[in-house]
């Protein structure tokens, strides 16, 4: 059988990336973050190719770069937008759960403090209230699995995701 993946889903600054690599030593698999895989596909960073086009454009890469990655037996951090791209979704749902940190609107706030020079992948007149309201339907809506963040720090996440997929 193909060992499972972890898929990590959520806003910017939900704690993928961080979370994700610490995850992926706990589990004994290998870790990639999309946003890696995107950058060094293009050879730009996201803000470049934010820059040089558009937020539709780098959510076409992302889901692009996805459909052609065979991702068996990682932990996945995506990037928030990922799901805006339903094909690239279902591509990694076949790998293994998909796993919504949620964070409130409040802590996340907190957190990010560079919401215009982020490189969200935003229409440009969308709030970060907006991008959260719309984004959470999607999260939940491709969800396996939701582990609510605030008042945990890193390894309670961590703890509370593992204790999760145990008894999925
Ligand atoms: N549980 C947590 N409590 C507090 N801060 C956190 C937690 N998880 C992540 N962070 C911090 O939030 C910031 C964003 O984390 P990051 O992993 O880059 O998020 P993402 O990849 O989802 O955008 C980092 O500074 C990280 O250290
Ligand atoms: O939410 C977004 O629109 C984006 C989030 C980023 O990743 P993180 O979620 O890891 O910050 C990155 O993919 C890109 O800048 C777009
Ligand atoms: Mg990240």
């Amino acid at each position: 059988m193909t060992p499972k993946s972890v898929i990590l889903i959520g806003m910017p600054g939900a704690g993928k990336s961080t979370i994700g690599v610490m995850l992926a030593k706990e589990l004994a698999k290998d870790f990639i973050d999309t946003d890696v895989l995107i950058q060094v596909r293009e050879g730009k960073t996201l803000q470049e190719i934010m820059d040089e086009s558009d937020y539709l454009n780098l959510r076409r890469i992302e889901e692009e770069v996805l459909l052609e990655t065979d991702l068996p037996n990682h932990v996945i951090a995506t990037g928030g937008s990922v799901v805006y791209g339903d094909a690239g979704m279902q591509h990694m749902k076949r790998y293994g759960p998909v796993v919504f940190l949620n964070v409130s609107l409040a802590e996340l706030t907190r957190r990010i403090h560079n919401y215009e020079s982020r490189g969200i992948a935003r229409r440009p007149d969308q709030s970060f209230q907006e991008v959260f309201d719309e984004r959470n339907k999607l999260y939940r809506h491709y969800a396996d699995i939701v582990v609510d963040c605030d008042g945990r720090d890193q390894a309670q996440v961590i703890g509370a995701v593992m204790q999760a997929l145990d008894a999925a």
